[in-house]
């Protein structure tokens, strides 16, 4: 284990600070390359005096699907729609400040799940289409991005926006990320027997705000809603041979069709003459995720919010509200599989994998992690209301650049700009070259048990 990561370098570069106090406006671009979209986020910073730290004036937010992994045969296809989204940059950043405006591109499990070979291809299509623009390419700019860091870095978008990472009395909320590719959960352990029961490389400690914090993170590869739905079809990792069909009693009996997923084209369909619904559904999805991941029995007590492929599930059957969200227990996502697989001729209009999704996301809560059928989750598209209350306890502004690594919407303008960079941040000073977006993680590293 490395035990001196620096790794957020990667995502603060140094270069943001501005050159002079007169030229107060300064820019930054960030893509999130996801295995089911890419986007970018173009943030504008101010700095209104010498004395002050930077805040965040705005945010320009676009996307485009498929991922860069669709693209694994053709790179230069998939490095186009990079560029594609770049031009918007071009026309939101002043002309004199392309040169310091730095742009950085990571990416999550849909490269991870590629051979190095195709991954590295795409990133190095990518890396071109940087240096052929104007802005300014930091080292490592371009790269896949680690999938604990993925985990820590939305824990820490999530407990700083709720207040939880400011001042006493701190009760940090674990998170539950249900990405296309992977999936990932981060916790801050409150017992000594989580610690002693966990394999070390699921624990990461770091220093943050003087405070030292021993999560508990994990990204299962392969286990994101849409990879889980190929391994539900004995699909996933298959040398796929054309004309193969792959069945499953989780899709209405009727229903053939094709599919596209990390480039590869898969023909599937219901059960036309065997079983379909829950039962039979819940099996085969069982199958997937029993025994394939750690069981941390604090979790069954705590609560957690959720978000990505949560949310969107959750909101397309109206379990929780569209702009809001909600709070769940995991037998409502259980209870909602049920209706829909066993009335999926009802639910025809929807997508043909509401029921496998339903049922792969309760299957993966109460039997992959552990959850009991009453543990909350409260489930999110973005934070906003929590944050309010708790507005000017908020003085730390760095999450802005790992919160857009993390690929939530979680700081999108309007929740971005109700925070400034203010006094506590002593570690973000502009005045010093190279230190702007940086704080001191060197002592992040992988948990090492005491012996
Ligand atoms: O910027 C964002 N805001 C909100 N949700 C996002 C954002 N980016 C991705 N998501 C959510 O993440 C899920 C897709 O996961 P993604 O494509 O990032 O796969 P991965 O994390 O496995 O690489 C979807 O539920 C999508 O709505
Ligand atoms: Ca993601």
């Amino acid at each position: 284990h490395s035990n001196r990561e620096m790794w957020f370098q990667d995502f603060f570069p140094p270069n943001m600070c501005p050159i002079n106090a007169k030229a107060n406006t300064f820019y930054g671009i960030m893509f999130d390359a996801g295995s089911t979209g890419t986007r970018i986020h173009i943030y504008t910073f101010v700095q209104k005096s010498p004395e002050n730290l930077p805040e965040v004036e705005g945010e320009i937010f676009e996307s485009v699907k498929p991922g860069l992994s669709a693209y694994a045969d053709q790179p230069e296809k998939g490095a186009e729609t990079v560029k594609a989204l770049l031009d918007m940059a071009i026309d939101a950043v002043p002309p004199h400040l392309w040169k310091k405006t730095p742009v950085v591109l990571k990416a999550t499990a849909g490269l991870r799940l590629l051979s190095e070979e195709k991954a590295q291809a795409l990133l190095s299509e990518v890396k071109e289409v940087f240096e052929e623009s104007p802005f300014l390419v930091p080292e490592d700019s371009v790269g896949i991005m680690d999938g604990s860091h993925e985990g820590i870095l939305a824990w820490i978008t999530v407990n700083f926006l709720t207040g939880q990472l400011s001042g006493q009395n701190q009760q940090t909320v674990g998170i539950l990320d249900l990405g296309g590719a992977s999936t990932q959960i981060t916790f801050l352990p409150r017992f000594e027997e989580t610690l002693k029961e966990t394999p070390e490389d699921f624990l990461t400690s770091f220093e943050m705000f003087n405070s030292t914090y021993k999560l508990y993170t994990h990204s299962y590869l392969g286990f994101g809603l849409k990879a889980a739905r190929l391994a539900t079809l004995g699909a996933l990792n298959m040398e796929v041979v054309d004309g193969q069909m792959f069945r499953s009693s989780c899709l209405p009996k009727q229903l053939e069709a094709e599919w596209h997923f990390g480039g590869v084209k898969y023909q599937y369909g219901g059960n036309k003459e065997g079983e379909t619904g829950f039962k039979p559904c819940y099996l085969e999805v069982l199958k997937v995720v029993k025994g394939k991941l750690h069981q941390p029995d604090e979790i069954r007590r705590s609560s957690f919010y959720a978000f990505s492929y949560y949310y969107d599930r959750a909101a397309d059957i109206n379990l929780i509200d569209f702009e809001r969200g909600g709070v769940l227990e995991v037998r409502n996502f259980e209870r909602k599989a049920k209706e829909v697989c066993d009335n999926m001729e009802r639910y025809n209009s929807a997508s043909p994998f509401l029921c496998m999704d339903l049922t792969y996301i309760t299957a993966l809560l109460k039997e992959g992690f552990g959850f009991r059928d009453n543990t909350i989750l409260k489930v999110r598209k973005t934070i906003d209301k929590e944050s309010k209350q708790h507005r000017d306890k908020l003085d730390f502004g760095c999450y802005l650049l790992p919160a857009a690594v993390s690929g939530h919407d979680l700081l999108t303008c309007d929740t971005a700009m109700d925070f400034s960079i203010s006094e506590n941040a002593e570690k973000v000073n502009c005045n010093s070259p190279g230190t702007l977006f940086s704080w001191d993680w060197s002592q992040s590293r992988t948990w090492t048990k005491d012996t």
